[in-house]
């Protein structure tokens, strides 16, 4: 019997691959034939990070496209990366899938794409394939980007998404309000980026309409206007690995599970779990700030520090803090967050609210600490601090550093006031029981599952 082989493309970063690959395994275990494909940059380094004992090459293919870039090039510079894959990667991927069928009886039968990934739902479109759109992050974000046109044509926006007042969006009376100021194109660190970032978004609007099913990794308990207000933003979320009771996988770094151990010797609910995602950078203050601020809590850390969160890495830290925090703290350059979360020792997380961590944050009821660092960071902190209540905003001072005393203030305050807990807890109940058999995620993917068979 043939199997549906289904071709699933994310946007070459951490936060994008990770949920697309447990969508992957979870279509995989379906009995659906499921192609992955990473850049090849990336495909390298997923497949180094993966233990020799995983079993994701058996369950899914994976393989790789060139994005256009040099070894050498920064891929950190996402609107040059996203600029070369927009002129090299629909050619590669036609070319792909014209392989993959004229070598394998099961044909390509269904591409899903990141909406970043758009164009490949045009390719999808002009091979005759079926196409849907699978978006890993705020579902409020694909709204607004959805409603570009319009804010521009009604004078909300100028051409080059700078706010023409100063004032709050609201896209629609069920959804939270948007300030100007957090539109994530402007949350770029230059203007090059902002005016770059805010025109690709543009660009993949109308491709992104060809998807016959736009299914989102949120949950209707999280973002409930925006679904009332977008009936064809189906959330599928949160897609989890506990969920399909297996591990978290596509890692662009190996794990360093040691940390799990360690936990275990830390009495519940008193370990504050710091980590920046993928992306973050410091600099060489806000790291010292960081690492006193951590020892100025008193309280045991887990803190990860990604090789390249900041230049010269060994020199970084203040004098003596390895030393002085080697029973009180752990540090690790790559975490397996998801099992760390589900952690009873963990207390709160000091996050740059990124959307997967900040999903995997409240499923497992765990307040935050809002550290974002860029782009829709700054949109999902609102969410935590000033739509669901869950968590805090660090605050910078006039020099633009969270101090020490910062850090150590607005922790005892989340913690301090059971509000913040009862309400984490509460939303993990809700978005959990939106995954189970009943509950409306669960539902909806069912339904993609009989699409994607029909
Ligand atoms: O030590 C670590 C640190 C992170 N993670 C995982 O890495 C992912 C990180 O994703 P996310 O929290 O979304 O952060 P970024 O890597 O920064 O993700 C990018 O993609 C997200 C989804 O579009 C956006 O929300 C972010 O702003 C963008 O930077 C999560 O699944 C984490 O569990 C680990 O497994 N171990």
């Amino acid at each position: 019997m043939r199997n549906t082989h289904i071709l699933i493309i994310p946007f070459p970063a951490q936060g994008h691959v990770i949920p697309a690959m447990e969508l992957a395994l979870n279509l995989a275990t379906h009995d659906f034939k499921v192609t992955f494909v990473n850049t090849e940059f990336n495909h390298e380094r997923v497949m180094k990070a993966l233990s020799e004992t995983d079993s994701v090459p058996e369950l899914v293919q994976m393989v790789s496209l060139p994005d256009g870039l040099k070894p050498s090039d920064d891929r950190s510079d996402i609107t040059k990366l996203w600029g070369s894959i927009f002129d090299v990667m629909p050619g590669e991927l036609m070319a792909l899938i014209e392989r993959i069928n004229g070598s394998e009886s099961d044909k390509v039968s269904c591409v899903i794409a990141d909406p970043t990934m758009a164009w490949a739902l045009e390719v999808a479109e002009e091979m005759g394939i079926k196409k849907a759109a699978f978006s890993p992050a705020a579902t409020a974000l694909l709204a607004l980007i959805f409603s570009i046109p319009s804010l521009v044509e009604n004078g909300v926006l100028d051409s080059n998404g700078q706010p023409m007042r100063k004032e709050s969006i609201q896209l629609s009376p069920t959804m939270p309000l948007i300030k100007t100021s957090d539109l994530f194109w402007n949350c770029m660190h230059d203007e090059v980026q902002r005016k770059l970032l805010f025109k690709f978004s543009i660009k993949i609007i109308e491709p992104t309409k060809l998807a016959e099913r736009l299914i989102c990794n949120s949950s209707s308990c999280l973002e409930s206007g925006t679904f009332a207000s977008y009936p064809d933003f189906l959330p599928i979320g949160p897609l989890l690995s506990s969920n399909r009771l297996g591990k978290s996988t596509g890692y662009f770094w190996r794990e360093d599970s040691g940390c799990l151990a360690w936990l275990d010797q830390q009495p519940p609910h008193s370990v504050v779990y710091v980590a920046f995602g993928s992306f973050t950078v410091f600099d060489r203050n806000q790291f010292e700030e960081l690492a006193l601020g951590l020892e100025l809590t008193n309280m045991p850390f887990l803190w990860v520090v990604r090789e390249n969160i900041i230049e010269d890495l060994n020199n970084a830290y203040p004098t003596d803090f390895k030393e002085r925090m080697d029973r009180r703290g752990c540090i690790v350059s790559w975490a397996p967050q998801q099992k760390v979360l589900s952690h009873p020792s963990i207390a709160c997380f000091i996050s740059h609210c990124g959307w997967n961590s900040t999903l995997e944050g409240i499923s497992n009821g765990i307040p935050f600490l809002c550290w974002p660092y860029f782009g829709d960071q700054i949109f999902n902190q609102s969410y935590i601090c000033d739509y669901w209540k869950i968590g805090l905003e660090l605050n910078k001072d006039e020099s633009g550093i969270i101090r020490r005393e910062e850090i150590k203030n607005k922790l005892e305050r989340v913690l301090g006031d059971e509000g913040f807990k009862g309400r984490v807890l509460d939303l993990q109940e809700q978005i959990l029981n939106s995954v189970r058999e009943g509950g409306s995620s669960h539902k909806n993917f069912d339904d993609f599952l009989s699409w994607i068979k029909d």
